[in-house]
């Protein structure tokens, strides 16, 4: 059985002349444990389906099964819990809670996550052992999107969804963040979504699906990905 089930998704905004339909019946599986990048250009309905699938919105039609439920017919309630047990979040511009340090973000989301990790060991872990106590702006913005990959992580969740979680950083940083969320996804038998507009990385996932008006226009499984560190844009 697919971990995560999509069939026949849409989502339509506006109506008559106004209509947009930011997904227009997608369909695709994930297995289990995939690193799965979701790729297409600007328009495409990338972040619509990301939202769909982290329960930040809900789709005009189709189901969405995840680990066996149709989370699709979910009350916002029952969402609610979804987002906070089940999803980790990451997005480009991080989303730090200014006045609170990078240990504090990171308790925030653990605290509201009934299985949540060992904080400290996670920040160890995404690199950020000596720089726990900075506040956001004392840091640089690949130390604020690891604050923010920790954030996510510590709640433990089962699907990690990262929304062009490279888009602000320069290319040496964005690297080593991709690194990390590749080294996550192997170690640790969760799923980890990146959605993205650079093809480029494409050969680091163990699943890709490119997205183009709305559609799943190809949908390919990689069983050999590459190391980041081997792959240049
Ligand atoms: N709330 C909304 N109301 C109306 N139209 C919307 C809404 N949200 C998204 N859209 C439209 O749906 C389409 C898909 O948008 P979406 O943000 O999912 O694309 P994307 O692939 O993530 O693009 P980008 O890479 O630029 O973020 C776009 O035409 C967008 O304008």
């Amino acid at each position: 059985m697919a971990y995560i089930d999509v069939k026949h998704v849409s989502k339509i905004y506006g109506s008559g002349e106004q209509e947009v339909r930011a997904n227009d019946d997608i369909n695709f599986e994930i297995a289990k444990g995939e690193l799965t990048i979701i790729v297409g250009a600007s328009g495409a309905g990338k972040s619509t389906l990301l939202n769909i699938l982290g329960g930040m919105d809900t789709p005009t039609h189709g189901q969405i099964i995840v680990n066996g439920k149709d989370i699709s017919t979910d009350t916002s309630k029952q969402l609610t819990t979804y987002r906070r047990h089940s999803i980790g979040f990451v997005f480009q511009f991080y989303n730090l809670i200014p006045n609170l340090t990078a240990l504090e973000n990171v308790e925030l989301a653990s605290q509201i996550s009934p299985d949540a990790l060992d904080v400290t060991e996670v920040m160890q872990e995404v690199g950020l052992g000596k720089r726990m106590n900075n506040f956001p702006a004392q840091l640089s913005g690949g130390e604020q999107q690891r604050v923010a990959i920790a954030r996510a992580i510590a709640k433990n969740p089962e699907l990690l969804l990262c929304d062009e979680p490279t888009g602000a950083l320069d290319y040496k940083t964005g690297k080593s963040i991709l690194k990390l969320l590749q080294d996550f996804s192997h170690k640790t038998d969760k799923n980890v979504i990146i959605v993205t507009h650079n093809g480029m990385i494409k050969p680091m996932a163990d699943h890709i699906i490119e997205i183009g008006d709305g559609q799943v226009k190809q949908d390919k499984l990689n069983d050999r990905p590459k190391p980041v560190e081997e792959i240049e844009w």
